[in-house]
């Protein structure tokens, strides 16, 4: 979707020294008194890319974000965003960031437009109220106080104002967490036309079809490390594609030659190293002997199907990692 008129470029504003990498965590580990959160993560974010951070509850997804955001010092590690240190240097990067909390802080009594002009007051080059308002397609809502907004729409008005200084480095913390389906397409579309225009997103979400369509790459977090990183169709490939299908008389199936079966009641499933060899293989099996499969179903894997074995707590260290990206 593109929108009319919108001048979104971010600031380019050189701080002098940087390449190529916007973010950049090494070794990072950051204690709550003898618990230790985030147990050495180490990533890379390069300009303009749409960063993922996914990762089971308790992770330490937001603790990392905010660690990046200079609001938490780390235990120990190195933490740079566009060269700097956020927590030392956090005056110089603020103008460059833009944060969208999981809580952001508004006056309820205040409206839309009068909460947009108020951080406008605070903020160096702010785009106009009626352009980010038209940006997260809250126009017709200026003149509503903030408290009667609903949960997507206060969701947006804050992605609003995380954007309203046109930063270099935008922080996502659980962005559409409790919009409905077509509000939540509608902010995909703002931060693909944000990362078009060269912003570099770190995204934290729990729905793993978003990190799918929007992340450039992602990291999967449990229990205070990185899992598994690279590109979606990267973390994806590690598992089988699955094959699954109703069938009453189980005993007669074929063995497929790239695949693992098993039968649970009349369902089978087979799970696939070649999916297109493997279902021609069952579908001529099926063709000539007849058989009708049953809500058949053919896919490759998904960042959910990973994101539950991960969760499953089998021991997955190194199983998935890409060692370019996670060291
Ligand atoms: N202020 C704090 N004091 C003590 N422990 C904390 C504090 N903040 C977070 N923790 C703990 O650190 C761990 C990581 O929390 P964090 O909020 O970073 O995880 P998360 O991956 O963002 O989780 P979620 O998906 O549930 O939001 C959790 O076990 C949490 O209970």
């Amino acid at each position: 979707m593109t929108r009319r008129g919108l001048a979104l470029s971010p600031g380019t504003g050189s701080l002098g020294g940087m390449d190529d990498i916007v973010i950049e965590v090494d070794g990072l580990r950051r204690h709550y008194g003898r618990f230790e959160a985030v147990r050495g993560v180490s990533l890379q974010v390069h300009r303009g890319e749409l960063f993922a951070l996914l990762g089971t509850n308790g992770a330490g997804k937001t603790t990392t974000v905010e660690v990046l955001e200079g609001l938490r010092p780390a235990t120990s590690g190195r933490v740079r965003v566009l060269g700097l240190d956020p927590v030392r240097d956090r005056a110089a990067l603020r103008p460059q960031t833009g944060v969208m909390l999981q809580h952001g802080g508004f006056t309820g009594s205040l409206t839309v437009r009068e909460t947009v002009e108020t951080w406008r007051s605070l903020t160096v080059r702010p785009h106009t109220s009626q352009q980010v308002l038209e940006l997260v397609e809250l126009t017709h809502r200026r003149d509503v106080a903030v408290e009667q907004l609903s949960g997507g729409e206060g969701r947006r008005l804050e992605l609003a104002l995380a954007v309203l200084g046109r930063p270099q480095v935008l922080f996502l913390d659980e962005p559409t967490t409790g919009m409905d389906p077509a509000s939540r397409r509608r902010t995909w579309d703002v931060v693909r036309e944000l990362r078009r225009d060269g912003t570099t997103v770190l995204l934290t979400t729990h729905y793993l079809e978003e990190a799918e369509v929007l992340a450039d790459r992602v990291a999967i977090m449990r229990r205070g490390h990185i899992v598994a990183t690279g590109t979606p169709h990267d973390v994806v490939r590690t598992l089988p594609a699955r094959i699954t299908f109703r069938l009453s008389e189980a005993d007669a199936l074929p063995r497929l030659p790239h695949a693992t079966r098993s039968v649970e009641g009349d369902r089978v499933t087979y799970e696939s190293r070649q999916l297109q060899a493997d279902l021609t293989r069952l579908l001529d099996w099926a063709n000539t002997r007849g058989v009708q499969l049953s809500a058949l179903s053919a896919r490759p894997a998904t960042l959910e199907d990973v994101f539950l074995d991960i969760a499953a707590d089998h021991d997955p260290t190194n199983r998935y990692a890409d060692p370019e990206t996670a060291r």
